[in-house]
């Protein structure tokens, strides 16, 4: 019986304009001064960036030039989220950044949540930032009907079947038990690999998601296919 299910951020419960439309030029236009603050968590983003590169010596311009290109290669990599979900979560408290969630996630999240599953995130955007993005939605704050929150330094990369194995550890409960919905087939694949249920969710346009069954929205999930 399914007692968990874990949702994708981008493409699934949101729609990927809102995260490289919004969030990331928005973290860009101000990574610069970013890095060069005097702030200890800033300043260990910085330390895993020089060692990422392999570059002990790298200079803040550097460091700078180097973050500026993974966000535009999208690189799902750990320091570049760090900061980014530094930079966002003041953006979130002035209110100069709002949260996009399609409008069938509210009520899925409510009547799954009262239904008795709990409901987990997992993104390559690090927690503070998922916790920032589903506090400050633009259907007001959806934390409540959240259990918690993995990303890439508490689960592992998202295309790797070991990382949805960590989840369900630190969750508890059999892999039987955990669905995970996302709109990356490799993402679907490696959390079946894991011995998960998957569901594709395929939002307008998206590309197909393999051999996984696939939903247009959350609308088109009924409960009851959940917790047979
Ligand atoms: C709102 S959390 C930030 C999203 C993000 O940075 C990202 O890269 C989205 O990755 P996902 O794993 O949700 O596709
Ligand atoms: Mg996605």
């Amino acid at each position: 019986m399914i007692r968990h299910v874990v949702l994708d951020i981008e493409g699934t419960t949101s729609p990927i304009s809102a995260v490289h439309e919004v969030l990331f030029p928005y973290a860009r236009a101000r990574l610069e001064e970013w890095v060069h603050r005097s702030d200890p968590a800033v300043a260990h983003v910085v330390t895993e960036v020089r060692g990422d590169i392999n570059r002990p010596g790298a200079s803040l311009d550097e460091i700078v030039a180097v973050l500026r290109r993974w966000i535009d290669e999208d690189r799902k990599v750990a320091p570049l989220k760090t900061l980014q979900g530094l930079i966002w979560e003041h953006g979130f408290a002035d209110g100069e950044l709002v949260a996009e969630v399609y409008d069938d996630v509210p009520p899925a999240l409510r009547d799954w949540t009262a239904a008795g599953l709990r409901c987990w995130i997992y993104s390559s955007g690090s927690r503070k930032a998922q916790q920032q993005w589903f506090g400050h939605t633009g259907h007001g704050d959806l934390t409540g009907y959240l259990s918690g929150y993995f990303d890439i330094p508490s689960a592992g990369p998202k295309k790797e079947a070991a990382s949805y194995r960590r989840i369900q550890e630190a969750v508890g409960g059999s892999p039987d038990e955990f669905v995970f919905l996302s709109d990356v087939a490799a993402e679907l694949d490696a959390a079946a690999m894991a011995g998960w249920h998957t569901i594709g969710v395929r939002r307008e346009g998206a590309p197909e998601v393999g051999d996984h069954r696939s939903v247009p929205s959350f609308s088109d999930m009924r409960l009851e296919e959940f917790v047979r």
